[in-house]
């Protein structure tokens, strides 16, 4: 694929535990679609998914991770480059909750000091096997400048909400930077709409 044909190209990896819907929540942003049975991630996948935020073409590169510890070692192999991760639990396990100092450790060790962090609580569709309250996991993530979504990869809740804002708040990043590091030379896309600032809610 040429340069041409995007205007942003960004790498988002989503970790977490084993079964918490990683794989559900990519295949339904990338494809639509909530996949039955989905069996657990080996290793590592991969999916591509370009959309459009206000005339501007973002290609999202997006590594759907196995939670499963046996694989750790080669899943922190992808945090290096990502410029953004999903830290995704399932509100319907305590668990999982529990487990999100220990992926933020992995973080700290693997990835950039760069990289945007998004908390998920997935499973929203489970209302009534809810066992983490969403006022917990605010605290938690405020206390980790992290930003905050719960999802439901089953219902589609959310779950173009969550790549949507993190690729508007990419595009941000990514200008911001080229503003930092090149003060004298014109921005890409100078004197373009700079509308896509209001389509993000991550602030
Ligand atoms: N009710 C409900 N079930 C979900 C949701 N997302 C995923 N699941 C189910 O949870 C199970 C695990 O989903 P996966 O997407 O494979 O989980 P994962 O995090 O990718 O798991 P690993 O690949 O082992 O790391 C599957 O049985 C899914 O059907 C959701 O939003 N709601």
């Amino acid at each position: 694929m040429s340069m041409e044909d995007y205007d942003f190209l960004f790498k988002i990896v989503l970790i977490g535990n084993a079964g918490v819907g990683k794989t559900c929540l990519v295949r339904r942003f990338t494809q639509g679609l909530f996949p039955p049975g989905q069996g657990a991630t080996i290793g590592v996948d991969f999916m591509i998914k370009t959309v459009e935020i206000n005339g501007e073409k973002v290609k999202l590169q997006i590594w759907d991770t196995a939670g499963q510890e046996r694989f750790r070692s080669i899943t922190q192999s992808y945090y290096r480059s990502a410029n953004a991760l999903i830290l995704t639990y399932d509100i319907t396990c305590e668990e999982s909750f529990r487990c999100l100092p220990e992926w933020l450790r992995e973080i700290e060790q693997y990835a950039s000091n760069k990289v945007i962090t998004v908390l998920v609580g997935n499973k929203i569709d489970l209302a009534e096997r809810r066992e983490v309250s969403q006022q917990r996991a605010e605290e938690f993530s405020e206390a980790q400048d992290m930003y905050y979504l719960e999802t439901s990869a089953k219902e589609s809740d959310n779950v173009e909400k969550l790549f949507l804002d993190l690729a508007c708040r990419l595009i941000r990043e990514a200008r911001q930077n080229t503003l930092v590091n090149s003060v004298s030379s014109p921005l890409p896309g100078e004197g373009k709409s700079i509308s896509y600032l209001t389509c993000c809610n991550f602030n």
